[in-house]
């Protein structure tokens, strides 16, 4: 293998960058673009931008232009020309949804209609990838920006497959991890070769490969899982399932780092701060400018898959969970249901996902 990074290696990079607030330069055939994360855009570098000659586009998801009511010509995003004056709070203002109710009036919005929206489209999976507020700024630059200011360059011809696809994982280490629900527990850690968030399996006992395995996917939920949340049912459920294995002697509970349906802990807490002023949890993920569901739920299948299992009992109230798990080449045999954990705090969010999200209550 070459030094030089390689593509998946610097997308990696640039989330990375986008996350401190340093520009990437992408390119596709003989265009590039500059392109900053909305978020971490700073007064200096908003400035430097409009110094520079051609027109600031500020890409945003359909979802979030349909809050701002203004039209998503591109289909599943808007292209919204910077206007001469816009000062950091308009970015801002634009981007996040957080003082929307204060300030209904934003706008009104010039929306591009002309010219390819690849470019931004990559932006925007970029930007939520680094799991940022799904919103950033564009400029068409000379091809030799990059390397002029050190930027770094993201090649789409050769990396478009690689920022939507499921990254393969490899199983850093196992440990025997006795548990108060089976002293017969290991841990085994997988790590993505993107550069992403590892994920964890707890195996109890040994499970027979050759049948099907009680398994539980279970999206990492902070306030949930650690502090005892009563906002969703996801530390009962974890710890059901975990005391349901345990009491069967074996099972795999796959712990999957996708903070708040995979949006991350911030985002999740700008949507209760949404939530807190009347919006139920899927329109507050499509204020935010995301949908409902952000997660790839192929990752757990993949570990299972490495794991050895081909056949799970799935614990799930989430028919897209067993659909995904069957489409990935994995026989479910049976859904568990898991209903545990309701509360007078939890029942509409619960409603919600039952109404808007094909939950089964
Ligand atoms: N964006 C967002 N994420 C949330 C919210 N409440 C909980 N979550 C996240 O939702 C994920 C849990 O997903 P759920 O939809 O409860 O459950 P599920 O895993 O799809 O389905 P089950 O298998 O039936 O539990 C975790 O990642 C939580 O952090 C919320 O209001 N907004
Ligand atoms: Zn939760």
């Amino acid at each position: 293998m070459p030094l030089r990074p390689d593509t998946v290696e610097m997308l990696a990079r640039a989330r990375a960058d986008l996350r401190m607030g340093v520009p990437v330069v992408l390119f596709n055939g003989g265009r590039a673009a500059l392109v900053l994360a909305a978020e971490t855009l700073s007064p200096e570098r908003l400035a430097q931008v409009q110094a520079l000659e051609g027109v600031p586009v500020l890409a945003i998801t359909a979802r979030r232009a349909e809050t701002l009511k203004t039209a998503a010509y591109d289909g599943d995003l808007a292209r919204i020309v910077l206007p001469d004056d816009a000062t950091l709070a308009w970015v801002h203002g634009v981007a996040d949804p957080a003082d929307d109710l204060k300030m209904p009036m934003k706008g009104p919005f010039l929306a591009m209609r002309d010219g390819a929206a690849d470019l931004s489209r990559a932006a925007l999976q970029l930007v939520k990838s680094a799991r940022l507020l799904p919103a950033a700024l564009l400029l068409d630059v000379p091809a030799t920006f990059a390397t002029d200011n050190n930027l770094t360059p993201i090649d789409l011809t050769k990396t478009a497959d690689a920022l939507t696809a499921t990254s393969p994982l490899s199983e850093v280490i196992s440990a025997r991890l006795p548990l108060s629900v089976s002293e017969a527990g290991r841990l085994h850690i997988f790590r993505p070769e993107d550069g992403g968030e590892e994920h964890y399996a707890v195996e109890i006992g040994q499970p027979d490969r050759a049948k099907p395995v009680l398994t539980r996917l279970h999206s990492a939920c902070f306030t949930g899982d650690l502090l005892g949340s009563l906002k969703c049912d996801c530390g009962p459920q974890l710890r059901a399932a975990l005391a349901m294995m345990g009491d069967e002697g074996h099972g795999v509970l796959l712990y999957l780092n996708q903070e708040g349906r995979g949006i991350g802990l911030a985002n999740k807490m700008r949507a209760y701060s949404l939530q807190d002023q009347g919006f139920d949890t899927v329109e507050a993920n499509h204020r935010l400018g995301f949908e409902d569901d952000e997660r790839d739920f192929l990752i757990g299948a993949n570990i299972l898959k490495q794991m050895g299992f081909s056949q799970v009992r799935l614990l799930t109230n989430n028919p897209k969970k067993v659909e995904m798990m069957q489409g990935a080449g994995l026989t479910v045999t049976e859904r568990v249901p898991l209903k545990v954990g309701h509360t007078a705090h939890n029942a509409g969010y619960l409603k919600t996902k039952a109404d808007k999200s094909g939950h089964l209550l």
